[in-house]
């Protein structure tokens, strides 16, 4: 089978302990090629964790868990991911120029034109430092980063967070219309449901460490009679009620 063919992630019986604990367990989950997957739980739902381990950073306990059929060695991301969080970790003394110079040396396959379209497309000066720049031109120049890599699988843990709603709405349209454009697969983990709703085509519901719900937005709104934001809300709520 060529590596192509293979789901960005596949995941059987994973797992992962902290001293404190269960994070996730009894974790089986694919995760389609081509969606824009809504990654939505409580906090402490284990969202973060389950990134952790699709990124390599983190080791699973138990099962196993693939990446377009590579399974992460914790010897850095594989090639064909970009991890967006809400830290994103910039340096606030480089340009934006040398921010994509440094994007281009740490990524055999980064596309440079791309990136530098994106950032016009958002009018972030390029001479600008980053540290200088507001929270949605930070987030801007880390979503050019990150895509500029060319990856088929983005995640992006709570990325909006700091955003004001107009901003969270431009950057959430941008990040759709290019993962569309190119065909990336895009997790998406965040705490504001309605948002999601617009643009997440694919479903995974964590409670409580574990995979409550997961599946096509479409199918589980024609089999439950509600929405992606109103579905999870429900088992949330039933989750703190049991
Ligand atoms: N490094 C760690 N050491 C010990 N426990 C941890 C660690 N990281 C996470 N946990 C615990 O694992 C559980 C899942 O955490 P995780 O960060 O994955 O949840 P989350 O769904 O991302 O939460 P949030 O929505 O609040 O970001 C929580 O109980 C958390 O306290």
């Amino acid at each position: 089978m060529s590596q192509r063919e293979h789901p960005p992630v596949v995941a059987e019986d994973l797992g992962k302990k902290y001293t404190r604990g269960w994070a996730l367990r009894d974790c089986a989950l694919e995760i389609p090629a081509g969606r824009v997957v809504a990654l939505v739980g409580p906090n402490g739902a284990g969202k973060s964790t389950l990134m952790g381990m699709i990124t390599g950073l983190l080791r699973p306990t138990t099962g196993r868990i693939a990446v377009f059929g590579d399974v992460p060695n914790g010897r850095g991301m594989h090639r064909s991911v970009a991890f967006l969080t809400q830290a994103k970790p910039l340096y606030p003394q480089f340009t934006v120029t040398e921010t994509l110079r440094y994007g281009q040396r740490a990524n055999p396959g980064w596309d440079q034109a791309y990136a530098e379209e994106l950032v016009r497309k958002a009018q972030v000066p390029f001479a600008a430092k980053v540290g200088t720049l507001s929270g949605g031109q930070r987030t801007r120049v880390a979503l050019a980063l990150a895509l500029g890599k060319r990856p088929r699988l983005l995640m992006l843990d709570e990325p909006l967070a700091d955003l004001d709603p107009l901003a969270r709405e431009t950057v959430l349209q941008t990040l759709v219309e290019e993962a569309r454009a190119h065909g990336i697969t895009v997790l998406l983990s965040s705490h504001v449901l309605a948002e999601l709703e617009n643009v997440c085509d694919h479903l995974v519901l964590l409670t409580s460490g574990r995979v409550r719900l997961a599946g096509d937005v479409d199918q589980l709104m024609r089999q439950h009679g509600r929405g992606l934001s109103e579905l999870a809300l429900a088992y949330m709520r039933s989750e703190v009620a049991a």
